[in-house]
């Protein structure tokens, strides 16, 4: 997908019509565009009797990107950083103070009903279902509202129970659900009307290991067979890894990265940490390019460069040392972008070859 990296070069916030992406073909191919996009809140704070002071918040200041149909994008960043005024502009709910900003060539405040029916929004802290329904009953409404054609919503309905395993749940009421199971439902739900773009907002927040896996293998599929365009917040590191080649991180409201992970990763060098279970107590393993970093027992944690593959160094220890068990544990997503927008303050930009390589740091 070549024509990715022209809307990778665009992090300036500027908008300017004879910019490339828009004389060639990637402005077909994008399906969602941002030209310095911003949200500007205005705050009241009471400062005493009949007194109040107006402040600005600039929720998202200046963003530009485009993302192509069919591709599956992380959208990152610390609290407060920006991500959900972006994703409630995307969808209509709010309107930009400034910039241009279309999704599947609508703009998206102005005509939220006609884009209603082409986007799905999965929100992980609140569900889209009626909460003292049975399941089936909020998706037969959304069959109404949608107007969904019959055939389309019993083939996209039996798709959806099967491959998230719904059938014991479309009876219970929405509040029965444990959590893993209403999200299930409400990805479920985003998807009856065949969205072309799916925005999902936390999707495997406070879901156990099984439920996350059973989600994000239903993304993956869904992107695959329908390239369905996909648009994740998230703070959990592994649902990027695992469906992401692209991320953005956004940080007081600006865009400072748009790259793959593993750029992100050496932008802001963080490390991945490898624990190994050996047959017995030893000294602390001795491998290039890793260093043990905690003792206890047989048990050993190894830091190495969260860029690079655990292959080798797995290879390197089972052919060397008594290996029973071993894990790898991936940094939090907080820790990354900490390191990324640190090393981005404290050293120069990396020069353009670079950035092209390993992703893209944005000042
Ligand atoms: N309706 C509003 N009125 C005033 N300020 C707002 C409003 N909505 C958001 N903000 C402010 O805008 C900034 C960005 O908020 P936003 O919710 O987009 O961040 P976020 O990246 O989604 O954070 P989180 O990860 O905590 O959900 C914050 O400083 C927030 O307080």
């Amino acid at each position: 997908m070549d024509s990715h990296s022209h809307s990778h070069s665009q992090v300036d916030g500027s908008f300017d019509e004879s910019h490339d992406s828009f004389s060639n073909n990637s402005f077909n191919e994008s399906f969602i565009e941002l030209d310095g996009v911003e949200k500007v809140f205005d705050v009241r704070k009471k400062t005493g009797f009949m007194r109040s002071e107006r402040r600005e918040v600039r929720a998202v200041d200046s963003i530009s990107f485009r993302v192509a149909r069919g591709e599956m994008v992380g959208y990152i960043g610390p609290n407060g950083a920006g991500k959900s005024t972006t994703i409630k502009m995307l969808t209509g709910i709010l309107t930009p103070s400034g910039g241009r900003l279309r999704v599947a060539g609508i703009d998206p405040s102005r005509e939220r009903t006609r884009l209603a029916r082409r986007i799905g929004v999965v929100f992980g802290q609140r569900t889209t279902l009626w909460w003292d329904l049975p399941l089936i009953d909020s998706y037969k409404l959304m069959h109404r509202m949608y107007r969904i054609p019959d055939a389309r919503y019993r083939e996209n309905l039996d798709r959806c129970v099967e491959l998230l395993e719904l059938a014991d749940l479309l009876d219970v009421p929405v509040r029965q659900l444990s959590l893993g199971q209403r999200m299930r439902g409400d990805i479920a739900a985003a998807l009856l009307h065949d969205p072309e773009v799916l925005y999902l907002d936390e999707p495997t927040i406070g879901l156990d290991v099984i439920s996350k896996a059973r989600v994000r293998e239903f993304l993956r599929d869904l992107n695959a067979e329908r390239g369905t365009t996909v648009l994740l917040t998230t703070h959990d590191l592994q649902d990027i890894e695992q469906l992401c080649s692209r991320v953005m991180v956004i940080d007081h409201g600006r865009l400072m990265y748009d790259g793959p992970l593993t750029g992100l990763h050496e932008v802001g060098d963080s490390e991945r940490t490898l624990v190994v279970d050996l047959e017995r107590e030893l000294p602390p393993v001795e491998v290039p390019s890793a260093r043990v970093v905690r003792v206890e027992g047989p048990r050993q944690w190894l830091a190495f460069p969260a860029s690079e593959s655990a292959a080798p160094l797995v290879a390197r220890i089972a052919a060397e040392y008594p290996l029973v068990d071993l894990s790898v544990r991936e940094p939090d997503i907080e820790a990354v972008i900490a390191k990324m927008l640190h090393s981005m303050r404290d050293t120069p930009k990396p020069p353009p070859e670079q950035a092209e390589r390993s992703g893209r740091a944005a000042s």
